[in-house]
């Protein structure tokens, strides 16, 4: 069973895991966005900058899915300094699509300070009908209050860092989002497994893993789901993208999220007090150069 669907603020109902193109090289990604939709996934998740728009429309062709069966979303991601409205346009011709389900704004400084005017010009897309649903990523809490201020249309979600090793950074974003009613889509769930294997995290998804009989990148997504969030991830192997979607199953007790909160927040700690010691080193290495350089002048 996939992930469940989930109900946005806009009324829209968005499939609660998509698959990403991040990345992936322009020769292939048209065969894994096809290879993913056969597989079962009906969400695709890419972006101006990832520069394989074209592609991604491709596969999504050729895998005979019909338009209103599977959700796409790009994102303004600010290249080449052209207008929203002109890379929304792009976009789309790229995608070889006449609308997207969901527009978000990649990242908050692409907007050069003006949150508020590049959240109107996604406002007037909507209304046009160019894109279904409008949204964010990236952005922290104090750019979505700058943007709610003057908003006539909230964004449906804001996607986000989320895996265990930024839970303590992110729990304000994910309880304002909560308290404005803006999901959170996670990226970067597998952080763990990709870039930090070896850390405290790794015993309680194992444990997890080991008890319901699945794979520890289970236990990962079905943490993000469990923190409220849309998953966004990606592979380009088959088994992967079959077992990302059957984490769906997997429902974590409060007790299993906790475990995996507490080891998440000591790699946070870890990590904090590690750079800490870097810095004071570099602090140190930069004092006994000045000083050695005083000492030549002097002497
Ligand atoms: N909005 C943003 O700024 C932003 C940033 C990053 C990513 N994203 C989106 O999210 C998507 C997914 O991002 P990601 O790649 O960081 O996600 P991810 O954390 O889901 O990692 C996916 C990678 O994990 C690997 N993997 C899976 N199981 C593994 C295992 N057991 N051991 C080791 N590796 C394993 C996969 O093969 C794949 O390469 C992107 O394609 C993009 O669409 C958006
Ligand atoms: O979305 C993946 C991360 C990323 C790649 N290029 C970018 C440009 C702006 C914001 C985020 C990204």
């Amino acid at each position: 069973m996939p992930f469940d669907n989930v109900k946005l603020n806009d009324g829209r109902i968005i499939p609660g895991i998509g698959f990403g193109t991040w990345k992936i090289p322009r020769d292939v990604a048209g065969d894994q966005t096809q290879q993913a939709i056969e597989v079962g996934f009906d969400h695709i998740d890419t972006a101006q900058v990832y520069a394989n728009e074209e592609e991604a429309g491709r596969g999504l062709r050729d895998s005979g899915l019909k338009r209103e069966k599977v959700w796409v979303t790009t994102k303004w991601s600010g290249v080449g300094d052209k207008g929203v409205r002109e890379s929304c346009l792009e976009s789309l011709q790229k995608l070889g699509l006449d609308y997207v389900d969901l527009y978000l704004i990649h990242h908050p400084r692409l907007c050069k300070g003006d949150i508020e005017g590049t959240w109107a010009q996604f406002e007037l897309l909507k209304k046009e009908g160019l894109v279904k649903s409008i949204g964010v990523s990236n952005f922290t809490v104090d750019d979505l209050k700058t943007l709610l201020k003057t908003a006539k249309i909230k964004p449906v979600v804001n996607q986000i860092l989320l895996h265990p090793y930024v839970v303590t950074q992110q729990t304000p974003l994910l309880e304002f989002m909560q308290e404005h009613d803006i999901v959170p889509e996670g990226y970067s769930s597998l952080i763990p497994l990709t870039s930090k294997p070896g850390g405290p995290v790794d015993k309680p998804v194992q444990e997890i893993a080991d008890k319901y009989k699945v794979a520890p990148e289970q236990v990962l997504l079905a943490w993000s789901r469990a923190k409220g969030a849309i998953v966004i991830t990606t592979s380009s192997r088959k088994d992967r993208l079959e077992r990302y979607l059957a984490a769906g199953d997997i429902k974590l007790t409060d007790e299993q999220v906790e475990a995996i909160d507490k080891a998440g927040a000591k790699g946070e700690r870890d990590d904090k007090r590690k750079q800490k010691v870097v810095g004071i080193a570099k602090y140190g290495m930069l004092a006994a150069l000045g000083g050695w350089a005083v000492l030549k002048l002097v002497l």
